[in-house]
């Protein structure tokens, strides 16, 4: 199995990237597994409490599931992956059988800042846009499909987000083996991603 790691501040386009990388792949040798999936099960909390919680700090993510679960994937064992929905704040009670695949993609922007999660990675890549791109990007997504609206999400960028990226997510960048600029759309780095995959798929 190949593995690859993803990672890159909010916004960055991790998901938009790795769907390009994955559309054009035979479905039944490519998985993709999302961090965003491993968010703590916050079922317990209310939905005052769940608001307060800083969902950019490496604690907000169950990577030991998220590490297991990987390791499964390794030794050809299928795992039910979580759900979690952004609009309620909580992993549902659902999940999805997912089976393991000959390349596996594991995005999220902490992704690489875990070092057990990191040496599991063949390949790490970190997808870089300038902040001011991000937060405009994550503005209109937070507002059209996570159910926030401006005062939320900016509040929220300001008092986890962006000091999160700096304390955790930009320093990962150091560990990355190719990092994808991302202003604009780069399909160039999207077609080399896919060579390599390509490459291992035979
Ligand atoms: N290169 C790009 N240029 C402009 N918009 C982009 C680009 N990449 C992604 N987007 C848009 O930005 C938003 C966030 O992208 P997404 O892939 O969800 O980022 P991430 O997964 O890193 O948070 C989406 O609405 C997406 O369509
Ligand atoms: O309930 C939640 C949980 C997390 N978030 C935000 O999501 C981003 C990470 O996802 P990306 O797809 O990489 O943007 C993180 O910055 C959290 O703040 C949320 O909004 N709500």
């Amino acid at each position: 199995m190949l593995i690859l790691g993803i990672a890159g501040g909010t916004g960055c386009g991790k998901t938009t990237v790795v769907n390009q990388i994955v559309d054009e792949l035979p479905e039944n040798e490519v998985g993709v597994i999302s961090q965003d999936s491993y968010y703590n099960d916050l079922s317990h909390l209310s939905k005052e409490e769940r608001e307060k919680v800083n969902f950019d700090h490496p604690n907000s993510i169950d990577f030991d599931l998220l590490i297991s679960h990987l390791e499964k994937l390794r030794q050809g064992k299928s795992i039910h992956k979580p759900i979690y929905s952004f609009v309620e704040e909580t992993r549902l009670e659902k999940t999805i059988l997912t089976a393991p695949r000959k390349v596996m993609i594991v995005e999220g922007i902490l992704v690489l800042s875990n070092p057990k999660l990191r040496n599991m990675f063949d390949i790490k890549i970190y997808v870089h846009a300038d902040s001011d791109e991000r937060l405009i990007r994550r503005l209109q997504r937070d507002i059209k499909e996570r159910g926030h609206d401006l005062e939320k999400a900016l509040t929220r960028y300001q008092t986890a987000v962006k000091p999160m990226h700096q304390q955790f997510i930009e320093p990962s960048k150091e560990f990355a083996d190719i990092i994808i600029p991302n202003n604009h759309y780069n399909t160039v780095a999207v077609d080399i991603v896919r060579t390599i995959i390509n490459d291992r798929l035979g």
